[in-house]
Formats: C-alpha cells, structure tokens, sequence
C-alpha cells in the first residue's frame, strides 16, 4: 500500500514524544529523552500536554494533591459487568434508564440518577435555561456557588493573556457559552469534588476549557452521580482520568469529550438519542463504540479469549476493524485507567484483567503505535500476574539503568555532531521498559547482565554517508563493545530493516545502545513490512487487510492527534500536513487508505459466535450469509452446528442481539452471532411454570415480611 510517509511519521514520533510528556503522571513510565535540533517534539508536547496554569487557585492545589499521584488511585477499580459483582453491591435502578444498566458500579448513599431519579419527566428534556431555575435569580442556598463559579470563570478566561491580572475570578451564568444544568450545580446533595475533578483536569490540560468538553464533563457528572468505584472514589473520577489520558497524548475535542461521556450508555440512565441530542452523531456514535468495545472484551474475558492465541489475534483484528479507530483509543485509555487501579478488586479479577490487558490490549496499543500505553499496560500486568519477578528486576534494573544516562550521552553526542558539522533530524533516547527486558530475557534466555539495549540511543540523519559519520563519532566518543556493531544497511534484514547498531560503554560502565538511521529507513523501521509492531509480535503472519488496516487507524489516530501531528511533523523538519480526502470512517472510492475498498470482497470476516454462553471469534469467507453459517452445521463437527449444537435441535439466531429477520443477510466484520437452540413447547410450559412459581414465592415472602 502506499502510505504518504509524513502523515505516518507523525503518528510514530509523535507518539514518543507523548510518551515524554506523559511520564511525568507515572511511576512505571518508561523514561525517555530526547534532544532535537529543529523544535524539540517531546519539549513541546510536554508543554501542550501538562501545561499547569494556577487557573483555579486553592481548587487547583486541592486538586494536584489528590490527584496528581497515581499511586494515590491504586484503590479504585470500575467493576466491568455485572458478572463482576460482588455480594456488597447496592443497586437501584432509574426510572429513566434506557437500557438495562450495567450494575458496574457500586451506588451509595442517595442511587439516584442526576439527583432527578424521583422526577416524572427526565431531567434532559427541559431546555437549558429552565435549569436556571429560582435560586439562579436570587443567588441564595447554593451550597458551592463561588466555588463552581469560580472553576468555570477560571477554565473560561483560560487563554486570555489577563487572566492573572484580572480582578474578575466569577462569571455570570448567562456569560456561560451554552446552558450549564444548575440543577446539578445546586443540588443539595452536590459533592465539591466534581469541581475540584473538572479544575484539576483544567489545570492539567487546557482541553478541559473548551465549552464542549466542560459540558460534557457535567453530562457525566450527572449520569454518574451517586456512583462509587470499588475504591470509594467517585466514578466520574475515572471519566475524567480517562479524558485526561486522551487528552495527554494529543486527542481532539470529540474523543476527549467522548472519553468523559465512555460509560453513560452502559452505566447509566443515559441513552444514545441523549447523547445525539446533547452533543451530535460524531461524539455519540463514539461512545456507542466504545460500548460495544466493552461488550466484546466482557465477552472474550468471559471466555478466556486472551489464553487462545488465534482467537486473541482475531480479536485485536477485529476491535480495528468494526469500531471508529478512536472508540478504540478510548477503549484503550479507559482500560489503562482501569489497570491503573486495579488493586481495589479481588486477586482473583485482577489476574484475568491483567491477562486479558497483555494479550489483547497491549498489543492494540503497540499497532496503533502508541508505546507509552503499551509500556504502561505491559509493566502493571506484568506486576499483577507476576508480582515477585516485578518487583526483583526492577531491584536489578536500578542498577542497570541510569535515569542521567540517556539524556547526558544524547547531549554529548548532539554536541559531537553538531561540530563536526552532522546535520541530523531527531535524536532521541529511551529507557528499556520493565516488561520489555523481563520479555527479551525470556525469549533470548538471557540475564540481565545481556541485554544491552537498557539504555538507547537513537539518531535518525538525512542520508547514508551521514550515517557512516555519525557511527565513526560515536565510536570516539565511548568503547564499542566488542561483537555488538551491526550493519543492516549494507545487508539489510530479511523483512527489509535498515539502521547500524551498535553498542557502546558509557563512563558509568552501563552500555549504551545507539541506532543510526535516515530518515526513509526509519519510516520503514515504523511503518513498512519491518514495522516495530510486527518485529515485536514475531512470527505471526498477518493477511494484507489486517496490515492495510492497521496502516490506516494508524494514520487516523495521527490525525486526530492534531498536536503531535503538527509537532511530529516539524521536528522531521516537513509541514505537508495531509489530511485525508475523505470522511473518517467512510473513504471515497480512490481515497489509499480505503482498506475496506480492498478488502472487502475476497478479505476474510472475523464474527464472534455465541453458544450456549460460550464466546468463540471465527473466520469466515467475506461472503458469508447468516443462513450459510446455519447450513455449516454438520460440516465442520459431526452432526453439529459451526460449534456442537446438534442439527436435529432448530437454531434460532440472532445477530447483534436482534433476531435474524433476513437470513441472506451477509456477516460483517465483528458481527456477535447468537446461536440458540429453539426450545421444545413442552420445555417452553415448563420455564413458564417454574417462572410462575419463583412469582407466587416471592408474592408469600413479601406478604410475611408486612
Ligand atoms: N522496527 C524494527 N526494529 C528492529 C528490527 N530488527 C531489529 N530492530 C531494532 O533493533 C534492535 C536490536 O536488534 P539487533 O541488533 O538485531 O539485535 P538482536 O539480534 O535482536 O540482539 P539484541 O541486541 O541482543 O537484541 C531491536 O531492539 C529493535 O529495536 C525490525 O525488523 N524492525
Ligand atoms: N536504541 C534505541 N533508541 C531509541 N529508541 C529505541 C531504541 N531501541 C528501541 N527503541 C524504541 O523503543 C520502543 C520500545 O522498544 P522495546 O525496548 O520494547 O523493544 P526493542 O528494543 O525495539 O526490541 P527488543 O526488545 O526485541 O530488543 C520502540 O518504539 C522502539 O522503536
């Protein structure tokens, strides 16, 4: 496929430089460096990323104390489904959910949906103003008044460059953009917190100013109100942490906002025409995407998807494939959010969620070429399911990494070349993550002591001959250790890689790996057939629809990463930023990267099939009919349907929890097939009167207790 090189570029450098900027909020953040000539990405994605303006005062500092500490999160954990629940949870239904709520979370005290839960007509139906209600007018017995008003005065000035001059720290209602539900503001049972979460987000990025983020950020305050995590932490705590999450690595408006509003649909009496109304298709069919992300992965936990590598493999293949490529982003934050917290759950839960987050989560993340996720979620499952072996290589690992190392050696090494007159476009640094060593170890039966990769360099020059002159400078600068060089630009690898390594021995005697490579071989080493991601996920052979697909969200995910783009693109020294010809998730017929054009005739379909309860993700030809996946019983298992219902037994199936009107109708990629067996009369009587029964007993049990 030809892919043009810079809008790829971008998605990758970019994605390191957030992983930069990123590192500040994470203990087990891979640590990284990276010294440019040409504006350094990482500074300025670490400016836009954390920028901390004091824009809320008192509420501001209240705020980074709680929350600028991830170890302080380490209690909280969103419970998935209902499956999930323990016997402690408290649950009371809203008179306003649309769907059947997810019993996720853990209501306390007043489980009330938006403090209207008693009301007759629900709360979202009244216009903007009408929330404006009498104590708007008079001003009294608002429980936070200055303090709401204060946040939202604060995020609303944020730009203007008076703001800390200005006198003015309130801001009428009516001055508001659009209608603030004050009846949420004015609740009585309103909690500080909410607004101590939305100024902390502001205070972290400046996203959390815009109008439509603000607004959504009271959507799920008030979807989530009442809800608790299993930590005791407010739900709308790990909305909120989400966006921010989203928000760090350069997501726009939508997802940002579609990250704050990720669970209303499955976890409140919020429903998708809400969300539509409130805030357009874009953001609610996002959030309906990330629903049916959940869905999928409560499916596959269930199933153990995560121990079957094919199936694991489908599934990453499909979570691309069906959803928007941000619905998976958001996916993605809000599972490290949750891996983040995961120690408020049982062990039990927290091995199968940190074993689901390393076989198909990380892997996500590692083809959507956002490694600082992916080194995130790698190092706190790994921490999970292997606790001992976590904690005694990171004891070896101190010894083995130096935090000055990378940034003083790249420093060096950026002077050196630079007097010896060695134009280059990007050099940069990073710190092997815990996981990554443990992984190599294992694979390579290793020691520590053996890798040499811990600590790297890496510098990416305009042509060969370039190369060669940088190699020559840093081998004067350090000891090369003897056996290490590499040259795979003289013979490249098999899968077309190019770059020269070797390793050197810095004055702390730890070794140093540097890579040397142009600009065209890096695009290769990222993107081509030699990508990091392939490399990393060894043999595996993917279809070409699976490569083209990964190519393309890649590229979306770039471009709807306005910053990093822009920046990516600056420090390779080109501002060709192409956007796409057509509309995301739809491609005009000669748009490259419309995969679904290619593919969509002979490329295989990856549907789940549900039996009896039991998940399986399987592969079929991309014509297939539902009625063609019924006629496959007998042909695969002796006297069984695609799975092992007999064929005596009639199948009722349903596709996407709707029964199957039209049985020609064809499979989709990540289509939920249900194949349930039609039940007897004589079977059906007897439900009925074992149903009646359950009634008439709890009738008796309800009458003795008065
Ligand atoms: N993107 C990409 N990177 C590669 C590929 N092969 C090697 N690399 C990079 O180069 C590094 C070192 O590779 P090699 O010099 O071949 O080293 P090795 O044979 O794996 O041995 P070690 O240095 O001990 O890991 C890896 O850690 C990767 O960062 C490839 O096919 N694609
Ligand atoms: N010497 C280096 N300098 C800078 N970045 C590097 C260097 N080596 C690898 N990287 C990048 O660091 C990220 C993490 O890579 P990781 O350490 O997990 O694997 P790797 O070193 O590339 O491969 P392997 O573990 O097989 O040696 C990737 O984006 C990779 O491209």
């Amino acid at each position: 496929m030809s892919v043009p090189a810079i809008a790829l570029t971008v998605c990758s450098t970019a994605h390191n430089s957030c992983q930069i900027a990123a590192s500040a909020d994470f203990d087990l953040n891979p640590r990284a460096s990276s010294v440019a000539p040409s504006s350094s990405a990482a500074a300025a994605a670490a400016a836009a990323a954390g920028s901390h303006k004091p824009i809320v005062g008192g509420l501001s500092r209240i705020f980074s104390a709680s929350a600028g500490s991830h170890a302080a999160d380490l209690g909280s954990f969103r419970h998935d489904r209902s499956d999930e629940l323990g016997s402690s949870y408290t649950y009371s239904p809203s008179p306003f959910k649309c769907r059947e709520p997810s019993p996720v979370t853990v209501f306390r005290g007043p489980a009330s949906c938006s403090g209207s839960g008693s009301s007759k007509s629900p709360p979202f139906v009244r216009t903007p103003r009408e929330w404006m209600g009498g104590d708007r007018r008079t001003g009294k017995d608002r429980p936070f008044k200055g303090f709401t008003r204060n946040a939202i005065s604060s995020c609303l000035d944020y730009a203007s460059p008076d703001f800390i001059s200005s006198s003015r720290n309130t801001v009428d209602v009516e001055e508001l953009p659009f209608g603030l539900d004050t009846s949420v503001i004015d609740s009585p049972n309103y909690d500080p917190y909410a607004m101590e979460l939305l100024a902390g987000a502001q205070s972290r990025h400046k996203i959390f100013c815009e109008e439509i983020i603000i607004k959504a950020f009271y959507e799920a305050e008030r979807a989530h109100r009442g809800q608790m995590r299993a930590s005791g932490d407010p739900y709308l705590k790990h909305c909120v942490e989400t966006a921010v999450l989203l928000a760090k690595i350069g997501a726009n408006t939508t997802v940002v906002a579609a990250g704050l509003l990720h669970d209303t649909l499955d976890d409140s009496f919020m429903d998708y025409d809400h969300i539509f109304h409130t805030f357009g298709a874009g953001i609610a069919d996002l959030v309906e995407g990330v629903s049916k992300l959940s869905h999928l992965s409560k499916l596959a936990r269930d199933s153990n998807t995560a121990s079957k590598a094919i199936e694991a493999d489908r599934l990453h293949t499909m979570f691309l494939a069906m959803a928007d490529t941000r619905a998976v982003l958001i996916k993605l934050a809000d599972r490290l959010h949750n891996m983040i917290t995961l120690e408020a759950l049982p062990a039990v839960k927290q091995q199968r969620f940190a074993k689901e987050t390393l076989e198909i989560f990380a892997p996500l993340a590692s083809r959507l070429g956002i490694s600082t996720w992916k080194e995130h979620l790698e190092n706190l499952s790994f921490r999970h399911l292997h606790p001992e072996k976590h904690r005694d290589l990171s004891l070896q690992l101190m010894r083995s990494s130096d935090e000055a190392l990378v940034a003083s050696a790249s420093q060096e090494l950026g002077k050196a070349l630079t007097d010896e007159g060695v134009t280059y476009h990007v050099l940069c640094g990073r710190h092997k993550s815990l996981y990554s060593v443990y992984s190599k170890m294992v694979k390579k039966k290793l020691s520590i002591d053996q890798i040499h990769d811990i600590n790297g360099l890496r510098l990416i020059v305009e042509n060969k001959e370039d190369c060669h002159k940088a190699l020559s400078i840093v081998r004067r600068l350090w000891h090369e250790v003897t056996g290490r060089f590499k040259d795979y630009i003289t013979c490249p690898k098999f899968n077309g890689y190019q770059s020269l390594h070797t390793v050197v021995m810095t004055e702390g005697m730890l070794p140093l790996e540097v890579q040397i490579r142009t600009k065209e071989m890096h695009l290769q080493a990222e993107y081509g057939i030699a990508a990091h991601w392939r490399y990393k996920e060894g043999n595996s052979s993917h279809p070409s629809f699976v490569l083209q697909m990964v190519e393309w969200a890649r590229w979306v995910l770039s471009w709807q990463c306005e910053t990093l783009k822009k920046e990516e693109c600056e420090s390779l020294g080109d501002t060709n930023l192409s956007t796409p010809t057509c509309q995301f998730p739809s491609h005009s017929g000669d748009c490259p990267y419309a995969f679904s054009q290619k593919c969509g005739h002979d490329g295989p379909i990856y549907a789940i099939i549900l039996e009896n309860e039991k998940m399986s993700v399987q592969e079929f030809p991309a014509d297939t009919t539902v009625s063609d996946l019924m006629d496959r019983g007998g042909e695969g298992s002796p006297g069984g349907s695609p799975c092992s219902f007999p064929v005596n037994l009639e199948l009722r199936p349903r596709l996407n929890h709707k029964p199957v009107t039209d049985p020609s109708q064809k499979l989709k990629m990540g289509d939920v097939v249900e194949l349930t067996p039609e039940l007897s009369d004589e079977s059906l009587t007897e439900y009925r009167e074992e149903i009646q029964r359950m009634y008439e007993r709890g009738l008796a049990l309800s009458s003795m207790h008065g």
